[in-house]
């Protein structure tokens, strides 16, 4: 499997690049060239099988040829043993038709975990078979940092600097990134929002003096590992709700897009899903562009799902490229038009292929926390606010005759505060998460500018200065 660049300007690569490189060298986001494709006997047969195993199906064919069958495999069985729950996702109904589907049974408590801890093993694998080291970035608004560090906290080939937004995300959340003891883990809080860490790390990438220096990696769904690994829980849960014998729909509650990103690709290789439905929270820039065809920025406004919190979503220039067949300089077109005022038209064509695929809604802050209270008064569920908005959400969109899967995207503990203040319930951590809360910090206070971080990063970064 070869992938190109939503920008049409970068070398076409093989798995193990795109998994180094995490953003293309001309600004853009790989994609695998053709869609591998699964018939209905097939999906069927995923019936039943552990979730390692379905992994391993669907993975195989973008990896074939650049990891072996063998190690694939022990990769995928190591990365999702730890998990809290033997089916790794599992579904939980909380309605007449409409299921959460739980993805946060990993180390962190939040559905990165499903990706990273795979992603980690896989780069380690890759850096050592080439006797490389890497210096990963990140940008999190509050999940993929700790998700990330926990992936690769210890990892002797890799250094891991994480920006967050100082000050908006949860505590759970911030101790998460800022409480591991490895040498090789860096918290960095910026003062500014998640966009201005994520505009950061990709002006990194675009610095190629300072990303060749430092063996620059990144870990955020810019790099399709993440997204690849994220494809197999829509297989699973859509093959336990009846697939590909009958349709399902799948709302995700959206921040930067990856998500569901990787629910479009299930479509694409075969599961029949009906409805895919983006649901944004008062940061509704995705709602509002299927609605109008403008992707507009406006400010973001923190929320009680400070990770949704999120105004320029990468992976929305995959779809982009996908509805534009793909042609690199109309997605050029549009994100250089994003980046000098502010917003772009999404044309005709590529806008009605969109509005085939997806739906969106949104969701306020007083919705989310009645969503809170509501869910957990009538079925005696708990939900973390991302989720609640994906419930919120779905309610708009559900026939009540397709079975609808709800994204839970994170545990409720990890967002105590604002469950309590919904619902007036606390929800509590799980033991082995509670010593974290009173443990030491450590972070590095820097303000949102790339000069800062980037000489940050060249004095700690071992690839730096190891001359591996
Ligand atoms: C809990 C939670 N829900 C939803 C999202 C949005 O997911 P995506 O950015 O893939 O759209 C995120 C962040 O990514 C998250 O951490
Ligand atoms: N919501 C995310 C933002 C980064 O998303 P990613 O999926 O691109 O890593 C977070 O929690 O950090």
């Amino acid at each position: 499997m070869k992938y190109f660049s939503t920008r049409g300007e970068a070398p076409v690569l093989g798995f193990s690049e795109v998994l180094l490189q995490g953003l293309a060298r001309d600004g853009g986001l790989y994609l695998p060239e053709t869609w591998p494709t699964f018939d209905a006997d097939k999906i069927a047969s995923f019936a039943g099988m552990p979730y390692a195993d379905v992994a391993y199906e669907v993975i195989q064919p973008f990896v074939a040829g650049e990891i072996s069958d063998q190690e694939l495999g022990d990769m995928i069985r190591d990365a999702y043993a730890g998990f809290r729950h033997e089916a790794v996702t599992p579904l939980v109904q909380i309605g007449a038709n409409s299921f959460v589907l739980e993805l946060f049974h990993g180390p962190t408590l939040a559905f990165k975990d499903v990706a990273m801890q795979l992603l980690g093993r896989m780069m380690d694998h890759v850096l050592t078979k080439k006797g490389l080291r890497a210096t990963i970035v990140g940008a999190t608004s509050g999940d993929t940092g700790g998700a990330a560090i926990e992936a690769f906290r210890g990892r002797d080939r890799t250094d891991i600097f994480i920006l967050f937004p100082d000050g908006r995300v949860s505590p759970v959340q911030r101790r998460q990134m800022t409480t591991p003891t490895e040498a090789n883990v860096h918290a960095l809080a910026l003062t500014g929002n998640f966009d201005d860490c994520q505009s950061i790390v990709k002006g990194m990438f675009n610095n190629f003096g300072f990303r060749d220096r430092v063996a620059l990696s990144g870990v955020n769904s810019i790099n399709w590992a993440r997204i690849l690994a994220q494809i197999v829980y829509y297989f699973v849960s859509g093959v336990a709700l009846g697939a590909p014998h009958r349709k399902v729909s799948f709302t995700v509650p959206t921040g930067n897009f990856g998500d569901i990103f990787a629910g479009y690709a299930a479509m694409q290789m075969g599961l029949p899903v009906e409805k895919l439905v983006v649901a944004t929270n008062v940061n509704d820039i995705l709602a509002r562009a299927l609605e109008t065809g403008r992707y507009e920025m406006r400010g973001v406004t923190a929320t009680s799902a400070p990770s949704m919190d999120i105004q320029i979503s990468s992976n929305f220039e995959r779809l982009l490229s996908e509805v534009s067949g793909r042609d690199g300089s109309a997605v050029r077109r549009m994100m250089n038009q994003l980046t000098q005022s502010g917003s772009f038209t999404i044309e005709d064509g590529p806008l009605a292929a969109m509005r085939e695929k997806f739906l969106a809604g949104r969701c306020n802050e007083a919705e989310t926390a009645e969503t809170i209270d509501s869910v957990l008064k009538q079925s005696g569920y708990l939900l973390d606010p991302h989720t609640a908005i994906g419930v919120h959400v779905a309610k708009a969109h559900d026939s009540g005759e397709t079975p609808m899967i709800i994204l839970g995207t994170a545990h409720p503990a990890k967002f105590p505060d604002a469950v309590e203040a919904a619902c007036g319930v606390r929800p509590a951590l799980p033991p082995e998460l509670q010593p974290m809360m009173s443990a030491e910090e450590r972070q590095e206070i820097l303000p949102a500018e790339q000069d800062a971080v980037e000489r940050h990063i060249e004095e700690h970064a071992r690839a730096v200065h190891s001359g591996v």
